[in-house]
């Protein structure tokens, strides 16, 4: 069996219009949505990701300010910044990239984001939400790929979900979102023994781990779907994502690729957490649930 590719670019490209849309009405009454991005230090990939979000703001009608200081910019000087863009209506989601310089505690930063405009969900007022069912703003990440499951039409209810990963901003919540639709859900982590043992009986399989061939065909039951959250280098520099593609392809049902897959897919649930944030200070917003 080939798996069947699930492609971030082409869902990413139907929601952003869907976003431009309702960016477009929202624009209408009055109100432009707006996120403010902060970059901290010179982290090559992070002033990639962040260049491609004001871009992809620019590109579904969004406004958005990028903000970037040096690395030695205080912890103090940082907070006072996201006081300041809490506070303006011009800005509805607020997000600092991540991750920040060892100087500054990051959970400190995103406590100190309004939770009426924690786009990136990160906040304890948003996994609290995540966690009790109530609205609030889900993780970007995990988000983009519950949308790539129900845009195969991918029926979870019942079927066994194995996350490989436990971090605050992928694993937990992914966990948190499979279970609210009714999924059975293990998490697997470093101190996993056997994760082959897991993964062969999982209907479906996020590897959120941040390391080369952590999931091999030999780990795959027969028409899973397997969804990869990693962002790596090979040993030739080329991109690539926790899964050995090449050799889970012929074995799921289907896989989503990196590059292509689940990246472009957290900047699209931005511009949608972003856009939601607008209308419900608008007004006009349904409350996003977790179920
Ligand atoms: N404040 C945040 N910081 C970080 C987050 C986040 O959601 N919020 N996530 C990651 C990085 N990230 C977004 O910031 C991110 C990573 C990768 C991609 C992406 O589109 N990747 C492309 C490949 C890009 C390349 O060529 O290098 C792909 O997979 O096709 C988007 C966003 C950590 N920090």
């Amino acid at each position: 069996m080939t798996a069947q590719l699930i492609d971030g670019n082409a869902l990413s490209r139907q929601l952003r219009a869907q976003v431009a849309q309702r960016a477009a009405a929202l624009k209408a009454r009055g109100i432009t949505p707006g996120l403010a991005v902060i970059l901290v230090g010179d982290n090559p990939a992070s002033q990639v990701y962040v260049r491609n979000k004001v871009k992809a703001c620019a590109d579904s009608g969004l406004h958005s300010v990028l903000e970037k200081y040096d690395a030695g910019f205080s912890e103090a000087e940082l907070l006072a910044r996201v006081q300041t863009l809490n506070a303006d209506p011009r800005i509805h989601g607020i997000l600092v990239q991540l991750p920040l310089p060892a100087h500054i505690d990051a959970q400190k930063v995103i406590e100190a984001i309004s939770p009426a405009k924690d786009v990136d969900g990160f906040h304890i007022a948003s996994a609290g939400a995540l966690m009790t069912g109530l609205p609030g703003f889900k993780p970007c990440t995990p988000y983009g790929c519950m949308k790539m499951l129900e845009s195969i039409g991918y029926p979870l209810r019942g079927k066994h979900a194995v996350v490989i990963g436990r971090s605050n901003i992928v694993g937990k919540p992914m966990a948190l979102m499979l279970l609210a639709q009714d999924a059975t859900v293990t998490i697997c982590h470093s101190a996993t023994q056997n994760l082959k043992a897991h993964t062969l009986q999982a209907d479906v399989i996020v590897a959120a781990v941040g390391k080369r061939k952590v999931l091999t065909a030999d780990m795959v039951k027969p028409g899973a779907v397997v969804i990869d959250v990693g962002m790596n280098r090979d040993e030739a520099g080329k991109l690539c994502g926790d899964v050995d593609f090449a050799g889970v392809r012929e074995v799921a049902g289907w896989i989503t690729p990196v590059p292509g897959g689940v990246g472009p897919m957290t900047i699209t649930m931005l511009l949608v957490n972003t856009l939601e944030a607008a209308e419900r200070a608008a007004g006009v917003a349904e409350q996003n649930s977790a179920h």
